[in-house]
């Protein structure tokens, strides 16, 4: 456990003139192809978790000395977290690694004999960029990842948290492979070095602002990235919530970490009736978290430094809202108390501006669709939002507005388990991971045919000269007759009153006699995942 007398070094940049060395060495030795043996990368891993469980203590301290976390919060979102990830990855590597036979229906009739497959494959040499908040978990959880897919990996801390970084480099350099991993240390010179690089990948875990220059640079070298990013998130209350639950979890999001999670909520659009009893339950919770106050509880971490002190401080000079919990804050000790102030206008700072922080406006609505149009202006596509309603209500909410994630009746808990998929969406970041979906994030999906060449004669038809007859026959076996008009509406076929009369159809209204039923929905295979994404972000 944390203790004074464990040693840190002291935080040192790395020179900006070796970077290009260590991408380098990284690059050559996925060239080897070691780093693509699933044993090997099983090797890795298990040396992860030891090292995690080894450099506990030093961890734990840097934690504490960076952002004052508490020991229990650094093992629940830090250290565990990481662990897990590790035993989630060994436990499924294998089978998330194999090859997928692609069949019916993806595959046609036709071409069945092609051996169609999706080779899982790592991406290559990757660089993954993390911020301060979660200074350990949002650089090792996606690592941990890279690591299972098979690909050669340069992290870069944040330089907010030097003793996290400086950790993280004795963990990885001690433990790990140093051929094929590697930490870069540093600020804006060294990540532009590191950015100047070729990758294969750029995972990215910041501010907006910076996921655009990292963008931007990687577009250069058509590199992809994925970007998880902050967002203004909304939490929608109305009369029919129970105000105790909703006021007890939304203080929670902003105090696990002093409120510094991308995730949490910036403002609460509440239903005039109910917005004084919301607030007599945020003073009711305050309460019994904090018996002795938030300063004295040893449970509160603190905000990262000065310059974000005086950010938040900023938003609460400036705006035109009355505090209406909380307020005091300390800087000798960047010290704020979770505060929530009550505003009646979009243009106020504390609707405008990203939190990140233990600080959270309230705006009065008189509906659900007011608070639903105030949400789309503020931010349309925030990473996540929470609704506190009936059941109608919290499906109205998920209907009309989209995020990243969403949580019902609670604050960030769909963010809060390690093993299912997490991202952004729009402008609050692209791509997911987490769980499977971090070895995906990683792989590339690889579409592989193997033509018997006893075959030949069997797809003669593609070859020239071509004969209409042998294309007749090739669109007997292929086509698919619609079962829709030029309006788009659904026809009923004789096939459909066959059916019905005989107790065997209504369940899908076939066209016609002569449709072939390759399924429409429901796949015997699972597509390797990342194709989708990649296409439909890039
Ligand atoms: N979606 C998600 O999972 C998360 C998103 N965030 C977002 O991150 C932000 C807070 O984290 P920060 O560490 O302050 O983010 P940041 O964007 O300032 O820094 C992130 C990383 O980029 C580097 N960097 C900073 N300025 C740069 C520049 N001009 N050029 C190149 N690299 C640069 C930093 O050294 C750091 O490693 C918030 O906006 C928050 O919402 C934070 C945690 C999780
Ligand atoms: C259900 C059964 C049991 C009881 C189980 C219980 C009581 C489970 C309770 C679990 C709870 C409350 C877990 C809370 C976890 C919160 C976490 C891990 C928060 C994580 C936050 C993170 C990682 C933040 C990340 C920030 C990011 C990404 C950001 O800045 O964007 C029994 C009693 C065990 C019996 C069996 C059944």
């Amino acid at each position: 456990m944390a203790t004074s007398k464990v040693t840190i070094p002291e935080f040192q940049t790395t020179p900006v003139d070796a970077i290009p060395g260590i991408a380098a060495t990284a690059r050559n030795t996925f060239k080897t192809h070691k780093t693509k043996d699933i044993q090997w990368r099983l090797v890795q891993l298990r040396k992860l978790y030891w090292a995690f469980e080894d450099f506990k203590p030093q961890m734990l301290e840097a934690l504490q000395r960076d952002l004052h976390k508490s020991q229990f919060e650094s093992l629940l979102t830090e250290v565990d977290w990481v662990k897990n990830d590790c035993m989630f990855m060994i436990q499924h590597l294998e089978t998330f690694a194999k090859s997928e036979k692609l069949k019916a229906p993806h595959v046609p009739i036709t071409h069945s004999l092609m051996n169609l497959h999706i080779r899982k494959e790592p991406m290559g040499t990757v660089l993954i960029i993390g911020p301060y908040n979660y200074p350990i978990q949002l650089l090792l959880a996606p690592m941990v990842g890279a690591i299972a897919a098979g690909c050669t990996v340069v992290i870069k801390p944040s330089e907010l948290t030097p003793n996290c970084a400086m950790v993280i480099k004795q963990v990885i350099e001690e433990r790990m492979d140093p051929d094929a991993y590697a930490v870069v240390n540093g600020a804006i010179p060294e990540t532009n070095a590191l950015m100047n690089e070729k990758w294969d990948k750029v995972f990215f875990t910041g501010s907006a602002q910076v996921g655009t220059i990292i963008a931007k640079k990687a577009a250069e070298t058509l590199t992809p990235v994925c970007l998880e990013l902050g967002g203004k998130n909304p939490a929608f209350v109305t009369k029919n919530a129970n105000l105790a639950l909703a006021a007890r979890r939304l203080l929670w999001s902003k105090t696990m970490n002093a409120g510094q999670v991308c995730m949490s909520q910036n403002y609460v659009l509440i239903e005039r009736e109910v917005v004084d009893t919301f607030i007599q339950q945020l003073h009711n919770s305050m309460k019994e978290m904090f018996p002795n106050g938030a300063k004295a509880s040893p449970d509160l971490a603190r905000i990262v430094n000065k310059r974000h002190f005086q950010r938040l401080k900023k938003m609460l000079d400036e705006t035109n809202g009355k505090i209406v919990m909380g307020g005091s804050m300390d800087e000798s000790e960047l010290y704020i108390e979770p505060t929530a102030v009550l505003v009646n206008s979009t243009h106020d700072t504390m609707m405008m501006e990203e939190s990140f922080g233990p600080i959270f406006s309230i705006y009065p609505v008189d509906s659900l669709d007011e608070a639903l149009g105030i949400a789309d202006g503020v931010h349309r596509t925030p990473l996540s939002l929470f609704s506190f309603g009936s059941k109608t209500e919290n499906m109205k909410v998920l209907n009309e507005m989209t995020s990243g994630g969403a949580t019902l009746n609670d604050a960030y808990f769909h963010g809060s388990v390690n093993t299912v998929p997490f991202g952004g969406v729009g402008d609050s970041g692209w791509g997911a991971y987490r769980g499977k979906a971090s070895f995906d994030c990683f792989t590339h999906c690889r579409t592989v045919a193997d033509t018997p060449g006893w075959a030949d004669r069997l797809i003669r038809v593609r070859y020239m000269p071509f004969s209409f007859s042998e294309m007749r026959l090739l669109q007997r076996l292929t086509e698919v007759k619609p079962n829709f008009d030029r309006n788009g509406t659904i026809t009923r076929g004789f096939g459909y009153w066959l059916g019905l009369i005989f107790g065997l159809g209504g369940r899908s209204a076939k066209g016609s006699n002569n449709t072939i039923d390759r399924g429409t929905s429901s796949s015997e295979v699972e597509l390797c995942s990342n194709n989708a994404q990649q296409s439909s972000q890039q």
